[in-house]
């Protein structure tokens, strides 16, 4: 659908982690087909902190969801790192996602009976450890909590902490299993203005520790902390910076 709107292409030489080729994805309801994501095409530069912005209802989860391979493009493909995701089975993508994408959420989620450690060790238990001997995953749960800057609550129980640092604690979960990527969706959306800023710090941190971090966000004020970005508008992208991307104009927006 984009050639046929004036589509421009940003060229930058950052290296392509993952690649969207025209991406287009829909759900028949009842009485109608409605296309939620139409043509997107981009790339996300290895070891970024990547927005994909945009108001309400713009596709933002949807296309998470495509990147993490939970849900799968009605047309065009994802490339991760070489590997097309939507040629594999549910079996293999849910393997292949425990190796490579570790998810935070903006509920942190973590199991509210066991503490910030046996959270971490519980996901090391769930992902087969990383490629650790299992005598190993203490200590790589208290690096990941070290990490986060959560070394001295290690044994205390998500309600004993602030949000802040249960999103810290949701993190060190998240990197257990040492993915090369973490998808956040709103990981700040719960929390206030000086803890969001402190969680994207950590989240920069990361990404000078090899790892590609990408998050929804319908704040520009963060989306302006990314070091790439997306903007969507209607399922389609309006605006990109530090990436490649094919644009539509604002004026040829479907709504
Ligand atoms: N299964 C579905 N069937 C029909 N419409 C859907 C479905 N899932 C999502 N949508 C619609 O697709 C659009 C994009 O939804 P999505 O959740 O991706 O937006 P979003 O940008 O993440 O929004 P928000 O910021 O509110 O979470 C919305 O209009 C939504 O109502």
């Amino acid at each position: 659908m984009s050639d046929m709107h004036t589509a421009t292409r940003y060229h930058l030489n950052a290296p392509a982690l993952i690649q969207v080729e025209h991406l287009t994805r829909s759900v028949t309801t009842r009485t109608q087909q409605t296309t939620l994501l139409h043509d997107l095409t981009f790339d996300v530069p290895a070891q970024s902190l990547f927005a994909i912005n945009g108001p309400s209802g713009s596709g933002k989860s949807t296309l998470l969801n495509m990147l993490a391979g939970i849900d799968q493009p009605t047309k065009g493909r994802v490339i991760f790192a070489g590997y097309e995701l939507k040629a594999q089975s549910e079996n293999a993508l849910a393997r292949w996602r425990g190796h490579n994408v570790g998810i935070i959420f903006q509920f942190f989620q973590l199991i509210p009976t066991l503490t910030a450690f046996e959270n971490v060790l519980l996901a090391l238990e769930l992902g087969g450890g990383g490629g650790l001997r299992r005598k190993d995953w203490r200590g790589r749960a208290r690096v990941c909590l070290d990490t986060v800057e959560m070394g001295a609550f290690t044994q205390r129980l998500p309600a004993e902490l602030s949000g802040g640092q249960q999103q810290r604690v949701a993190i060190a979960r998240a990197l257990a299993n040492d993915p090369p990527v973490l998808i956040a969706d709103e990981p700040t959306g719960n929390l206030d203005s000086v803890t969001a800023h402190s969680i994207f710090q950590t989240l920069t941190n990361l990404t000078h520790q090899k790892k590609t971090v990408i998050y929804v966000t319908h704040n520009p004020q963060f989306a302006s902390l990314a070091s790439a970005r997306i903007d969507l508008l209607d399922g389609q992208i309006v605006h990109a910076d530090g990436t490649t991307a094919i644009i539509t104009p604002l004026k040829e927006v479907h709504s």
